[in-house]
């Protein structure tokens, strides 16, 4: 079950733009079930960056796929998912339908732009195709449109630019013709799936600030994802740490880095570089994410967690409110914290039945 959202009803800008709810894909391989994204909550209000942030293998890219509907066999989105975008139910069209979204709605720029460009086509020719495609816009208007987002995007010297290839653009420039190119669609949403991480810290700076000006400039909503707790620090509004397919905690992001509840997520502040760590000094995860291919009836980090209790091996944690002041939860059996131990595993327990009766 979602928590309660307070948002005031009558400030319109603070209704979700897209509201994830109990989203479950699975990957159906010969062996195993892989459930790499186990039931997770979140939205994402208009004009806002949210950001996913979790080791590799957590789930983060499955979830953006799952949200662009491009989640192919052996893969699947699982009946009592819901995906809403401006109100439209996504996870119920056709094909046709999400490639007109794709097209108009929400935008994706990925780690590696050569995924979204064709290396036989100039840049220019690939913003007018998308332009054609998307807005209708055709001739010298076109190559002035395709001239103008490139300049949004802070191409240099965009006219002759572009009738250049992508390979002759460097990293960061060519993924801010990514970024150009999916400006021409005109999105409310971008997706972004690690788009700096290629990209050394100067230039993933530049492209920071390049998407806080987008934003700004059309009031996008943005959903960032990323490992690097230091780019989440620096680009998100709000957050939600993923662990194996889940997530673990949401919160602002000011709250997070200021009061981290969920073990996993005091690890991940802590392996910073450069960050103090902490007294009980967990500078480093070890191991790894587990592939999440069991049910999720217990806790996933558990075998990781410095703090694990036995219950953890057996209960299923819950988002709990983790704060009075802030829109903070944790799904961990240490919370809320002014239980006793067998208080909070009880309090956990019954969450999990009423969601499993409120499933059927
Ligand atoms: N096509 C697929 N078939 C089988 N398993 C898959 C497929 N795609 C993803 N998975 C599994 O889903 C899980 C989540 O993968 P995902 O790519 O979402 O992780 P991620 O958090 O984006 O990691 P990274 O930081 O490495 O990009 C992993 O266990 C992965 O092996
Ligand atoms: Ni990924």
């Amino acid at each position: 079950m979602s928590s309660e959202t307070h948002a005031d009803p009558t400030a319109g800008d603070t209704e979700p733009i897209l509201t994830v709810e109990n989203l479950q894909t699975a990957f159906y391989t010969d062996r195993e079930t892989i459930r790499a994204v186990d039931s997770i909550s979140f939205d994402v209000k208009r004009g806002e960056t949210v950001g996913i942030v979790g080791e590799s293998g957590s789930g983060k890219s499955v979830t953006a796929r799952s949200i662009m509907g491009l989640i192919d066999s052996p893969g699947r989105i699982m009946p009592g998912s819901s995906i809403k975008f401006q109100g439209q139910e996504l996870t119920e069209l056709s094909d046709a339908e999400y490639r007109s979204v794709r097209g108009s709605g929400i935008g994706m720029v990925f780690q590696d732009p050569q995924q979204s460009l064709n290396p036989v086509y100039t840049v220019g020719n690939q913003i007018r195709e998308s332009l054609k495609i998307n807005r209708g816009i055709t001739g010298e208007e076109a190559v002035e449109e395709a001239t103008d987002l490139l300049e949004a995007v802070g191409i240099p010297d965009a006219k002759r630019r572009l009738d250049e290839y992508p390979h002759q653009f460097s990293g960061g420039m060519r993924q801010r013709a990514v970024i150009a190119m999916m400006l021409a669609c005109d999105p409310d949403f971008l997706i972004c799936d690690e788009p700096t991480t290629a990209l050394d810290v100067t230039i993933q700076a530049q492209i920071l600030d390049l998407l806080k000006d987008l934003q700004e400039e059309r009031n996008l909503s943005i959903l960032f994802i990323t490992h690097d707790m230091g780019v989440i620090a620096d680009i998100a509004d709000r957050v939600n740490v993923m662990y194996a397919g889940q997530i673990v905690e949401q919160a602002p992001v000011e709250e997070l880095f200021a009061n981290p509840k969920h073990p996993y997520t005091r690890a991940l502040i802590d392996s910073i570089p450069g960050e103090h760590s902490r007294k009980e000094g967990l500078e480093t995860i070890e191991g790894e994410v587990p592939t999440p291919n069991e049910p999720a009836d217990h806790c996933r980090f558990a075998p990781r967690c410095p703090k694990a209790f036995d219950a953890c091996e057996n209960v299923p944690p819950q988002h709990v409110s983790v704060s009075d002041e802030h829109d903070h939860t944790a799904a961990c059996l240490l919370y809320p914290e002014d239980l006793t131990e067998s208080h909070r595993v009880e309090k956990h327990l019954s969450l999990a039945n009423d969601d499993t009766e409120g499933d059927t």
